[in-house]
């Protein structure tokens, strides 16, 4: 199976999924990505069983307005019964990395908010220990010098990424070579960093369901 079949395989499993779960009230938290965006589109053929979305990016809430599935702001809504997206890594205990697509801040809010977190991803994603794909921070544009010194004296070598400006209004360091042995205890560390906004770990909040396309197909991995 090639990258963009495991992609489709992993949306359409998650589909399958919920398509029992869902009500006519159900709020779907949406993630942002090339995988989330296969699983937009399957989603398509379901917006009559559902209340609705929540998005986590601009571009995801396009992609869902021109299916005419309604997208509604968190602030509106008073429960997110799942949110799914893709990951950039994830480990064994479902923590992840994310925001290769700069949508991390939004994306770790709708996952705080949601009941539960399905995480579709191709089999590369799964790695032993996080750290090997660069972990994007998002910070505020004044602090960026101040927040990238922090970085590299936890051991990181921060990367700014040029002409990337979040739905936020902010900017984005990815930070190589971090060490990411002990996720929740750095997450806490980076969450205290005066400036950052957010990091794209997502250890405090795991992943409930990792869905994991490989050349055989798609397994299910659950969280503990
Ligand atoms: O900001 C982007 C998100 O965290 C994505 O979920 C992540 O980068 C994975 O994206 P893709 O599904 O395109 O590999």
């Amino acid at each position: 199976m090639d990258q963009d079949s495991k992609k489709q395989a992993v949306a359409d499993a998650a589909l399958a999924y919920l398509r029992p779960k869902l009500e006519s009230d159900t709020i779907v938290g949406i993630g942002t990505g090339s995988t989330a965006n296969r699983f937009i589109d399957g989603l398509a053929g379901l917006k009559g069983s559902i209340g609705g979305t929540v998005a986590s990016s601009e571009a995801s809430a396009e992609r869902l307005r021109a299916h005419g599935i309604p997208v509604y702001d968190l602030n509106s809504v008073d429960r997110v019964a799942f949110y799914v997206d893709g990951a950039d890594e994830a480990n064994a205990q479902l923590q992840l990395i994310k925001g290769g697509g700069g949508a991390l801040t939004r994306e770790k809010i709708v996952a705080a908010a949601a009941d539960e977190f399905l995480c579709i991803a191709d089999d590369s994603k799964l790695v032993r220990t996080l750290g090997e794909f660069p972990l994007p921070v998002e910070v505020i544009p004044m602090a960026r010098g101040y927040v990238a010194r922090e970085l590299v004296r936890l051991g990181g070598d921060p990367v700014y990424r040029e002409g990337v400006v979040t739905d936020n209004g902010n900017i984005i360091l990815d930070v190589y070579r971090f060490p990411l042995a002990q996720p929740l205890a750095m997450e806490e560390t980076l969450n205290n960093l005066t400036g950052l906004v957010c990091s794209g770990l997502f250890a405090r909040r795991p992943a409930d369901r990792l869905f994991l396309a490989g050349d055989d197909g798609v397994r299910e991995l659950e969280a503990g």
